[in-house]
């Protein structure tokens, strides 16, 4: 049976695809095999080769993948602008943001993956077309939410918002992760940590540090048990 996971996080840049790669690693190395999909992307590169858009973060997903998968699968929206996706589509012309990322994502799911990883965009609460959320993609797909929470002053509010709203939303949050996005961790890292632990019910399942190279987040995967 596929676990399925989708990657939310406090906000745009606050690490989900940083963390959606180092999990994705963590599940190869415990032999898992996985499929990950980016459905929505704004802020694509046409591509002379492929004859198409495309994103980084779903090009990182797909290469960290165990399984290939076809581009069209990982990132069946891709939006040139990078803008709120549901302005982006409006501006291009593109509709049906919400089917066409379910379509993919049970295409991929038919592969029987034991890991079904999707990275949303921007946070949780992300418009999409015709009034829809991209919550209503995590609940049709009856996915699992993990919240990357991007460790920054400010990430205290932005994340007990998400876990109200993941609630309010009839999802079901498996746990969040503290993404250090600097060198240098935040002005009293623990004390905001611990606020966090305080009033997250769901668990921590992991803490991920500043990593500066590919060497550094060979060194911590190979250190660390995330409670996954
Ligand atoms: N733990 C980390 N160590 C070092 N750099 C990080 C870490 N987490 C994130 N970053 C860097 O911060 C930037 C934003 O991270 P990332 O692209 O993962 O954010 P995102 O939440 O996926 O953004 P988007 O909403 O565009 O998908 C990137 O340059 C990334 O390399
Ligand atoms: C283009 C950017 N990097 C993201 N992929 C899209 C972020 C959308 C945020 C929308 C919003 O909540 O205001
Ligand atoms: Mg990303």
């Amino acid at each position: 049976m596929t676990r399925c996971i989708f990657v939310t996080g406090t906000d745009t840049d606050s690490g989900k695809t940083r963390v959606s790669e180092m999990l994705l690693q963590y599940w190869q190395q415990q032999g898992l095999s996985t499929l990950a999909m980016k459905p929505i992307a704004a802020g694509c590169k046409w591509n002379e080769v492929s004859q198409r858009f495309e994103n980084s973060d779903a090009l990182i997903l797909q290469r960290a993948a165990t399984m290939t998968a076809e581009y069209g699968d990982v990132n069946p929206v891709a939006l040139e602008p990078p803008i709120a996706p549901h302005i982006a589509a409006e501006l291009v012309g593109e509709q049906g943001l919400l089917l066409r990322s379910t379509m993919a994502w049970r295409a991929l799911h038919s592969r029987n993956p034991d890991i079904l990883l999707s990275e949303g965009a921007g946070g949780w609460m992300l418009p999409l077309d015709q009034g829809d959320l991209m919550p209503q993609f995590v609940r049709e797909t009856n996915q699992e939410v993990i919240l990357v929470v991007g460790m920054k002053l400010g990430c205290l509010n932005h994340a007990l918002l998400t876990v109200a709203a993941i609630a309010q939303s009839g999802c079901h949050l498996r746990g969040w992760i503290a993404n250090q996005l600097t060198e240098e961790a935040m002005p009293f890292y623990q004390e905001n940590l611990q606020t966090l632990k305080d009033r997250i019910q769901a668990p921590l399942l992991a803490e991920v540090p500043f990593l500066a190279d590919q060497a550094t987040g060979q060194a911590w995967l190979a250190t660390t048990h995330p409670r996954l």
